[in-house]
């Protein structure tokens, strides 16, 4: 499918808007990218990114493969611009919840404009959407977000809720901004392409960018969202901690809480990076505790075989079993779930209790915002570098209406349906998960019919 580009792709290219495709040829000029004239970067050969340079959506191949491939557009400076440095007024806003990293997207959109293309008019919205319209703008320069990588969080703040299409893009065609560079996760991309959708309705040269932040990884597409390696790094010291604990006590049970409210990557992958899980809890992978082949039962055999467990629950888990107020929602309409984990340790002292042949010590622990708060770790500091210099490459060469990421690798812009369309989940039947399971030796909480019916789905 060739979503609003040119349609000269010999394969089916998933493209993004540019500027000529509803802006009037009088109101676009090219300029040569000031990048040619750059000491660092002019010396680097193939520096530039051919316009019609694609990245395969799929790399494996196979009989099972897709037989029709599909591609994004590189990302990466192109020799032409639309932009001249003293033209753009550009900003910058953070949504949703935290991440390790968005610290550094910020520090990195403002340096590169300044240092690559010598933009030097940057101001930051504060407070999520809503700052669009309810509060005023701060002017951010190299110096002033010099050091703030180091930092948790975001300096410009954030929040849920306030999305108001009209009112944002008022305030944009207001303030005079012709590139908006938007942080956040699947709800933020969403507002992004309304806003999108409003600018171009309004025929104003407005590059929109999206740049997806997660710590659920629960963005599609893109290989990883940042912040997350740092967020398993960080999971491992309440594992440990857990462990420790778990180990040091007769019939010790760790259970740790980790973020996830749909999706159960951070578990997973804590889990397989620590190997002290025994147990590993995830909302993609329904449980049950009672009976044969039940939870329960395996926590008996746990403590009976090595005196203690460790359990990892992700905070999506096992909300078919808790009874809660179904209708509750954040400021965003995302649904908000009763703690698992503490519904969890609580069925599991009720269970001994009742059973009276075990006498378990339990220790609950819950770092979710801990984890959340860190600064992003080296490996997470250069792909943050990455992806703000790509949104910057693409707002400068006239493309708008994307959101930019690593797919395969290579970094590439998507555009905005690709990323909101559905979640990225745990797949099951994946090898991953097999792993997962192999890792803990934890029940597969499947009936042999499921079992079966899962064999015959997988493809990995
Ligand atoms: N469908 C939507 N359309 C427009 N804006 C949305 C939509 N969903 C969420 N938003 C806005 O995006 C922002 C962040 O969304 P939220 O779900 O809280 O976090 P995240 O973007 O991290 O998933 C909020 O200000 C919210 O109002
Ligand atoms: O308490 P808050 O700020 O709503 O954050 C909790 C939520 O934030 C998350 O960590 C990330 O969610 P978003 O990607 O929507 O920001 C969820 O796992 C969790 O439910
Ligand atoms: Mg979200």
């Amino acid at each position: 499918m060739v979503t609003g580009g040119d349609n000269h792709f010999p394969f089916l290219v998933d493209d993004i808007p540019h500027f000529t495709h509803y802006l009037p040829p009088q109101h676009l000029k090219e300029h040569s990218n000031p990048l040619h004239n750059h000491p660092a970067y002019s010396t680097v050969d193939q520096y530039f990114v051919d316009v019609d340079d694609v990245v395969a959506e799929n790399i494996v191949a196979g009989k099972k493969a897709q037989k029709r491939a599909r591609y994004f557009r590189l990302a990466g400076p192109r020799q032409q611009v639309f932009f001249e440095p003293q033209e753009v007024h550009a900003c910058i806003v953070t949504c949703g919840g935290l991440c390790p990293g968005i610290n550094t997207v910020i520090r990195e959109i403002v340096c590169g404009l300044h240092h690559m293309y010598g933009v030097h008019d940057v101001v930051g919205i504060q407070g999520g959407y809503k700052g669009f319209y309810s509060k005023n703008t701060i002017s951010l320069t190299p110096k002033s977000v010099n050091g703030i990588h180091k930092r948790g969080g975001t300096i410009l703040g954030t929040s849920r809720g306030g999305h108001g299409t009209s009112k944002i893009v008022d305030s944009i065609q207001h303030r005079g901004i012709n590139q908006v560079y938007i942080i956040g996760g699947d709800g933020t991309q969403k507002g992004v392409a309304a806003i999108y959708e409003e600018i171009r309705k309004r025929g104003l040269k407005v590059s929109v960018v999206g740049i997806p932040k997660t710590i659920d990884n629960d963005i599609p597409v893109i290989d990883k969202s940042f912040g997350f390696d740092t967020a398993i790094e960080e999971a491992q010291r309440a594992i440990d901690a857990a462990h420790v604990e778990a180990e040091s006590n007769e019939n010790g049970i760790g259970v740790v809480r980790l973020m996830g409210r749909n999706s159960g990557f951070i578990a997973m992958h804590a889990t397989l990076a620590s190997r002290d899980v025994d147990c590993c809890l995830i909302p993609e992978s329904p449980f049950y505790l009672e009976g044969e082949g039940g939870l329960f039962e395996y926590i008996e055999h746990c403590l009976k075989e090595q005196g203690h467990m460790v359990m990892v629950i992700a905070e999506g888990a096992g909300h078919e079993l808790i009874s809660e107020d179904k209708n509750q929602i954040d400021a965003s309409g995302n649904k908000l779930h009763e703690d698992a984990g503490s519904w969890l340790s609580q069925q599991i002292k009720d269970h001994f209790k009742e059973k009276g042949n075990i006498s378990i010590n339990l220790k609950y622990i819950d770092p979710t915002y801990m984890i959340r708060a860190v600064p992003s770790n080296a490996s997470d500091n250069i792909y943050c570098t990455l992806l703000a210099h790509n949104a910057i490459h693409g707002a400068m060469a006239g493309y708008t209406g994307f959101t930019v990421g690593p797919v395969n690798g290579e970094h590439a812009y998507i555009p905005f349906q690709r990323i909101t369309e559905r979640q990225n989940k745990v797949v099951t039947t994946d090898r991953m998960w097999a792993r997962v399971l192999s890792s803990t030796n934890q029940p597969t909480f499947l009936n042999p019919k499921q079992v079966n019916d899962q064999q015959t789905t997988s493809h990995n």
